[in-house]
């Protein structure tokens, strides 16, 4: 930098020279030019060192002074002290004498060396551009060479410029010596005046800086160190921050792209899942369209299900101790699921006996528990299933507990009976969408042989003269309900004419059991405080109509508390607990010939035996879902009760029934029957005047050609059912009869014409009416009913029982009618057939088992009308109660409404 300064300044210096060379002579240019320069050049130094060649101040150097300091360095020295006091602090002066010494040439360049190094050395101090002592060596080799002084200076700092030492070479190369002095001053000149503009130039930059900066010099420099390192670390912030800040970017840039990726395979995702959605909507749409199939199904499948479990289930229950028998020794060895070991005394053979159930609860099974196996028959009647369930066992050993609860009633002590209506309300609600259900109740009891109503809290009746008669004017529509009975969804398992009161809630319920349980037969006796002497039995109606396609399911279920088989002696019964007791074990005995006789696949089924065995008839015959309750006590003493029952429950078990029916009209065929019988009615309207007109008694033979039409929409259902034409043509013009001849029938109402056996046989089935009642009482066109009715009758009665002449029943049968005042000449055809089948021809047989039970009852849905207050009809239960002298009484159907 300096020495390409220096170069421009020594070019500078030589241009004039040159130019004024190239146009006269060479060497009187030169001259003239180093003249100038030499003026010029003294000039400068004179004013830096004030020379002043007037001498106006004795300090100022001469002229001569002049040139001989600038010869010697003293010039050089002193106009940088001039420009920077003190910067040279050594100036070598010459002695004021220095000319008139011999050595002065020797001195000169002494002090030109010394003076021009220390000039040198000041000027780097300052920081100054600076030019080395070689860049001016020309000026002292000349001056060298001029005095004739070999001095040269050798120094690492003063390192040879080689282009200015060959620039100064080239310059000082065609000069004569003393031409070199006068080149060196112009050179000088410049050189100082180069140093002059950049002092002032940095002076300049020191002074702004110092303006910005008001502080020393030091801290100064050291900001500027700071600053710098400052801003070398803003920087090296700033460009990793900006690294950072890339690499985020790049990282963002990534997260992007990863999220669009995402973002790209979710949408992918979900219209994915929107396409299964919709396909899953069309499914669950098919689904939804399909769902009465799907129930319809269900049902089906459920009930299968059940009937493989087998048609009558048994559950052993084993009663806990009594509080005041809790030291006694418990009979029950071991329970295990379905089984039971009894421990016995050796008299009763070996040391155990084993049983097999259904199920076994043990003596501390929860009520909840007892039901909950229970509950699937209470669904099955809601799908239109028969159920009967009864609770079997030895006075005392639980029945009334499991079926009802204890005397003090809890919602965790409740029995099957309410758990059961319970149980119906809840699945009917859920139902509620697909099926209209109505739940009715009825409850009697069986008391010596008379059927009770519960719900109403009348006794027995007194036999007055005037039931006869209102048995009479209940007499047609009896007869036309008969023809109904194949019809009846019912068969066998309704009570007969008991108080059927619709619920809606199981508070209502809860509040009819009650009074039922009021109303009960119960004492004491040894055996237990509150003996039940009477079998009870809970019936529960229920309709459920199909809301989509209008069919109609009727089921019913019987929840049968039995009065406890007892030995007299223990119970210690007299008088009327005797009595009672007596015609408990009846009725018990005659439910286990009924039982023998069904686990034995019997011809005849000796059902009719008692009111017990003809009330659960259906149950145990086939038509129904039964379940059976069999409960022991564990003490001791009791063990030969509990063997008893045990085996008594096995052989329940082992009855083989076939498969439940269901109870079902489809709304179509209720439409078709009803369109049938109302065409029918008309035709029978018309043909009814001809031939009130034309007929006498033995022409009614004629009409079994089917030339008439019955009068009654029932009588056109059991066409429908079984196509005897000739039987609803009779009974159409039968019941016009009837009515002509009812002023005869009333003559004949006193008690005196009216022979006991005349109505024997109504009990439990209307259609077999006696002999001895058509012949003494019924005109002619009754007999023909009579036949014509038998005939159908028997031709629809193809139950292998029916086979059987009750005639040609065993003797413990023959003693049980005797007993019952159940001439055996009647008993024929009287029985409910648990088997309905088309009408056949042949060869008329009677049967016990022949006639549907539902004779004895109305059908719900006509009883469902019935308002609760308006529950009881007084004649009706008339009609259903037998007298307490054991005489039998007309059990006719309470007014069905109809
Ligand atoms: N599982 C049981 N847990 C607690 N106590 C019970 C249980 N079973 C029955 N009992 C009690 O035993 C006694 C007799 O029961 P319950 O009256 O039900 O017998 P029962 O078989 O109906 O008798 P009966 O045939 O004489 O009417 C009652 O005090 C009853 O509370």
């Amino acid at each position: 930098m300096a020495s390409d300064s220096l170069s421009v300044v020594a070019e500078d210096v030589l241009k004039p020279h040159e130019t004024r060379t190239g146009d006269i002579d060479l060497a009187s240019r030169k001259e003239v030019q180093a003249a100038l320069r030499r003026y010029e050049a003294a000039e400068w130094l004179r004013k830096m060192v004030g020379v002043n060649g007037a001498r106006d101040l004795p300090e100022e150097p001469t002229e001569e002074e002049f040139r001989l300091g600038l010869r010697n360095g003293i010039v050089l020295c002193n106009a940088l002290n001039k420009v920077q006091p003190g910067a040279v602090p050594k100036v070598v002066e010459a002695p004021a004498d220095s000319a008139l010494l011999p050595d002065g040439a020797a001195l000169s360049a002494y002090q030109y060396f010394e003076n021009l190094r220390n000039f040198l050395v000041s000027m780097e101090e300052l920081g100054l551009p600076t030019f080395e002592a070689s860049d001016l060596e020309g000026d002292g080799v000349s001056v060298e060479q001029n005095v004739g002084v070999n001095f040269s200076i050798q120094s690492t700092e003063m390192t040879t410029s080689q282009s200015l030492n060959m620039l100064l070479h080239a310059i000082l190369s065609d000069k004569k010596p003393e031409e070199v002095p006068v080149i060196v001053e112009s050179m000088l000149s410049r050189v100082m005046q180069e140093f002059e503009r950049r002092i002032a130039s940095q002076n300049d930059q020191t002074a702004k800086t110092e303006n910005s900066f008001p502080s020393t010099k030091d801290e100064d420099s050291s900001m500027s160190l700071n600053d710098a390192e400052t801003s070398k670390g803003k920087l090296l912030k700033q460009h990793l921050l900006f690294d950072r800040q890339k690499r985020e970017i790049q990282e963002l840039k990534g997260a992007l792209q990863t999220t669009r990726a995402g973002m790209e395979l979710m949408r992918t995702q979900h219209a994915q899942e929107f396409s299964n959605l919709g396909k899953h909507m069309q499914v669950l749409a098919q689904a939804a369209s399909g769902y009465h199939k799907v129930l319809e199904e269900n049902r089906k499948l459920y009930n299968q299900v059940q009937d493989l479990k087998g048609n009558i289930r048994v559950y052993c229950r084993v009663r806990p101790f009594l509080p005041r028998q809790s030291s006694s020794m418990s009979t029950v060895g071991h329970i295990d699921d379905g089984n039971i070991m009894i421990i016995t005394p050796s008299k009763y053979g070996k040391g155990h006996k084993s049983f097999s159930f259904n199920k076994v609860f043990g003596p501390f099974a929860t009520q909840e528990e007892v039901f909950s196996d229970t509950q699937p028959l209470i669904r099955s009647v809601l799908d239109g299933y028969n159920v009967c369930i009864f609770a079997y066992g030895q006075t005392g050993a639980g029945k009334t507990y499991t079926m009802s609860g204890p005397k003090e009633l809890t919602e965790e002590s409740f029995g099957v009976n309410y758990r059961a209506l319970n149980d119906l309300f809840h699945i009917s609600n859920q139902r509620k969408e697909t099926f209209c259900y109505e739940i009715a109740v009825q409850m009697i009891e069986i008391y010596n042989e008379q059927v009770r109503d519960l719900l109403t809290n009348d006794g027995p009746q007194k036999r007055y003269p005037f039931v006869k008669i209102l048995l009479l004017l209940f007499f047609i529509p009896l007869l036309v309900n008969t023809l109904d009975i194949h019809n009846s969804s019912q068969k066998g398992l309704a009570v007969p004419n008991a108080n059927l009161v619709p619920v809606t809630s199981t508070t209502e319920v809860i509040e009819l059991m009650n009074i039922g349980q009021k109303n009960r037969a119960v004492s004491a006796t040894a055996m237990n405080d509150r003996s039940s002497r009477s079998h009870s039995c809970l019936t529960i109606h229920v309709q459920g109509r199909d809301l989509a396609s209008g069919a109609v399911l009727r089921g019913c279920m019987h929840l049968v508390d039995l009065a406890g088989s007892e030995r007299v002696n223990k119970s210690e019964a007299k008088g009327d607990r005797l009595k009672e007791a007596q015609h408990i074990n009846k009725s018990l005995s005659a439910l286990g010939d009924v039982i023998s006789a069904l686990a034995q696949k019997s011809s005849h089924i000796p059902y009719r035996n008692s009111k017990l065995t003809q009330l659960l008839q259906d149950s145990l015959g086939g038509q129904a879902k039964t379940l059976m309750f069999v409960h022991i006590s564990p003490e001791a003493d009791a063990i030969s009760e509990t063997l008893s029952t045990l085996k008594f429950a096995e052989r329940v078990a082992s009855v083989e029934l076939g498969a439940a029916q269901v109870n079902k009209e489809s709304g179509e065929v209720k439409e078709l029957r009803q369109q049938v019988a109302s065409l029918k009615a008309a035709l029978a309207k018309k043909e009814g005047e001809q031939i009130q007109s034309t007929m006498s008694s033995p022409d009614i033979y004629r009409l079994k050609s089917g030339a008439t039409s019955p009068a009654h929409p029932n009588q056109m259902q059991m066409m429908e059912d079984f196509g005897n034409i000739e039987v609803l043509s009779c009974s159409a013009m039968m019941q016009e009869r009837v009515e002509i001849d009812l002023q005869d029938l009333l003559r004949a109402s006193d008690s005196s014409l009216w022979p006991e056996d005349s109505l024997r046989g109504w009990e439990g089935d209307n259609l077999h009416m006696p002999d001895s009642f058509y012949q003494g009482y019924v005109p002619d066109v009754m007999r023909v009913y009579r036949d014509h009715h038998r005939s159908w009758a028997n031709s629809i009665a193809t139950d292998d029982s029916d086979d059987l002449d009750f005639a040609t029943s065993d003797s413990s049968e023959q003693d049980m009618l005797s007993q019952y005042n159940l001439p055996k000449s009647n008993s024929n055809a009287v029985n409910g057939g648990s088997k309905i089948k088309r009408p056949q021809s042949g060869p008329v047989k009677s049967s016990e088992t022949r006639t549907p039970s539902r004779t004895q009852m109305p059908s719900p849905s006509s009883k469902l009308s019935n308002t609760p207050g308006q529950t009881v009809n007084r004649s009706n239960r008339q009609l259903l109660s037998g007298s307490a002298d054991g005489k039998r009484r007309p059990i006719g159907k309470a007014a069905s409404g109809k």
